[in-house]
């Protein structure tokens, strides 16, 4: 049987989550989806909002957040959906998770990679997140919960933006690029999107793609500036309006190469690496030109647990390169350039 696929939808309190999963429900898309809510307190007023026609699949888990107490709940849950859905028992194509405004979406992630009986159900599609554009820079600013739900990310919702000025808007959105590159955006209005953006977004997948704005690119690399404190000048490459200086402490930066990667020393680098850094390596993707491959290697990972695949060959005349990105807390930008560029041949 296939592997189900689950969505992890984040944000922080208010946000816009609860909005944005009902609308999805209520969308005429022929698809059986399962929610597992995950809510603080005795009384779930999301699930009666979420009910109403839908005979979706509700469950909750209470009193607690899914990235800490509830985690195990969280496990037994999906395992005994996949086991119910096997016997016949439920039918449903795919799984919701909405995590509180509160959640780190890291252990929530870090579940389908971890128990083997679920990732032997399920494959995690994405994770989802939703920035409130009135509250959301007070929120980035006040809370590493609301910033690690933006390096997670897979695809940025940014909701409420009819009650800020158009500015405003851009501002946070500049700043959320910043902290992720790698996470296309897209403005949401009560909820309102396409299926095709939630949903089948292989975020997760080592496939070989690597969404980063090209103009980012450019503006990273050309500019060897290791505080993303927003300083430019004006005009220069990046012509987001943007007032304040934010040091956010989730950051990211991409690296890239022209010569190819010694494969054993990369290996070894990255191990190393990860031993000291993964809790604070939030998620980190590349696609890479290893010595001797004539395809393109696929790496990406969570914290610790990384992975990587063979992608696609490279194209006669295609420019062999490297490119990766890195989104942590505190990143320790200089002890990973320097590492890198010393795996190179
Ligand atoms: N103006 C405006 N309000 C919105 C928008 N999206 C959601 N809201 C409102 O924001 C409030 C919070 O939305 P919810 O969907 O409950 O947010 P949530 O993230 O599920 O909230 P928690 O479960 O408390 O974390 C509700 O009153 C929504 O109607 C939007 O795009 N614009």
């Amino acid at each position: 049987m296939s592997l189900i696929p689950a969505t992890i939808l984040t944000g922080f309190l208010g946000s816009g989550k609860t909005t944005l999963l009902k609308r999805v429900l209520s969308e005429a898309h022929g698809q059986k989806i399962a929610v597992v809510e995950n809510e603080f307190g005795e009384e779930n007023i999301d699930n009666e909002i979420l009910v109403q026609d839908a005979q979706e699949q509700i469950i909750q888990l209470n009193n607690g957040c899914v990235c800490c107490t509830i985690r195990e709940d969280l496990r037994t849950t999906l395992s005994d959906l996949a086991e119910k859905r096997r016997k016949g028992e439920l039918s449903f194509d795919r799984v919701v998770i909405e995590t509180t405004g509160l959640a780190d979406p890291g252990p929530v992630a870090q579940t389908f990679f971890m128990d083997d009986e679920v990732a032997e159900s399920y494959s995690l599609d994405s994770i989802l997140t939703l920035v409130d554009a009135k509250h959301g820079d007070q929120q980035l600013d006040e809370r590493q919960e609301a910033r690690r739900q933006v390096g997670f990310a897979d695809q940025i919702f940014i909701s409420k933006a009819d009650l800020v000025d158009a500015e405003s808007v851009e501002a946070l959105s500049h700043r959320v690029k910043h902290m992720n590159p790698r996470a296309p955006q897209r403005r949401v209005n009560f909820g309102e999107v396409p299926i095709a953006e939630v949903f089948d977004l292989k975020g997760f997948n080592l496939n070989a793609k690597l969404d980063i704005d090209p103009e980012f690119l450019n503006a990273d690399a050309d500019h060897d500036h290791h505080h993303h404190d927003h300083d430019h000048e004006h005009g220069e490459h990046c012509d987001h309006p943007h007032h304040h200086a934010h040091d956010d402490d989730v950051k990211s930066f991409v690296f890239r190469a022209d010569k190819a990667f010694d494969p054993a020393k990369l290996e070894d680098f990255l191990a190393a690496i990860l031993q000291v850094y993964g809790p604070k390596l939030l998620r980190y993707k590349g696609v890479l030109w290893m010595k001797g491959a004539d395809r393109k290697v696929i790496f990406q990972g969570v914290h610790q647990l990384m992975g990587s695949d063979m992608g696609p060959k490279w194209a006669a005349g295609e420019k062999k390169n490297s490119k990766m990105v890195f989104i942590g807390i505190d990143l320790p930008r200089e002890i990973l350039e320097q590492g890198l560029r010393q795996c190179l041949v």
